[in-house]
């Protein structure tokens, strides 16, 4: 079924990271539809590694990098951060992690998120989980989250809708037209979504053993 590739990748450094079996599962969906909720899942019964962009990228400016100012600005707008930054940051954490099977959260975002990842690690995902939910249900998540992020208010909440409505779905098309994405009804409860979530995961439907 998927593509497990053998990937000569370079690291942030520009180190190679030869020959090693990666397995690289993306992870998408809109704002609040639970992807960090089913990863953590996710991690905990299949060996994966979670990678969230969006935890990243907070990160780097918690870190006073001098990228900082301006990842903040973007988060703030709901805009989408360039792909190099971003991308330098999944394969910083890649490398750091010793394993070799991430669950990609929140990237690509968009056509250069995209083809950037395509182009610096030469890897493709394994498949693509795709957490289908209704704006007003992921907006009321959204406004109960109570984690402190900057952007769970209303007016950056619609910004984000907006961007992931025009840039984030065409890449979900992008994936589906390859027969790559795995559709879960990310509206039920956690419990009955993870249920779902497993079905793609266990061997005798999954393209990856856990
Ligand atoms: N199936 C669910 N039913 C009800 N609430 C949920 C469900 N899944 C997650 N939540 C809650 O919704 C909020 C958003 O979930 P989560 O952080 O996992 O979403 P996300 O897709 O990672 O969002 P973002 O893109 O903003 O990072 C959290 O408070 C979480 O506890
Ligand atoms: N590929 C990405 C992912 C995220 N961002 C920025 O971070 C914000 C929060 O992302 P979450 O996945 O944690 O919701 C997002 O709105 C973007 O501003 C990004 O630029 N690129
Ligand atoms: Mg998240």
């Amino acid at each position: 079924m998927g593509t497990v590739l053998d990937a000569a990748t370079k690291d942030a450094n520009g180190s190679l990271l030869t020959d090693k079996k990666v397995t690289v599962v993306f992870v998408l969906g809109g704002p609040g539809s639970g992807k960090g909720t089913q990863c953590a899942n996710i991690v905990e019964h299949y060996g994966y590694t979670h990678l969230s962009a969006g935890d990243l990228l907070r990160a780097e400016i918690k870190s006073g990098s001098e990228n900082g100012t301006m990842i903040q600005n973007m988060i703030k707008e709901g805009k989408i951060v360039p792909s190099e930054v971003t991308i330098k940051l999944l394969q910083r954490a890649m490398n750091e992690s010793g394993n070799d099977k991430f669950l990609i959260d929140g990237f690509p975002r968009n056509e250069e998120n995209r083809a950037a990842f395509e182009l610096v690690t030469g890897m493709e995902p394994t498949f693509v989980l795709f957490f289908d939910c209704l704006e007003e249900e992921m907006e009321r998540r959204l406004l109960s989250r109570n984690q402190g992020r900057e952007d769970d208010n209303i007016e950056t909440i619609r910004k984000r809708f907006r961007v992931y409505m025009e840039s984030s779905l065409p890449v979900i098309e992008y994936y589906n037209s390859k027969g790559k994405v795995r559709k879960i009804d990310a509206a039920k409860p956690v419990e009955e979504v993870f249920e779902a979530v497993k079905e793609v995961f266990t061997p005798s439907n999954a393209e990856v053993a856990a």
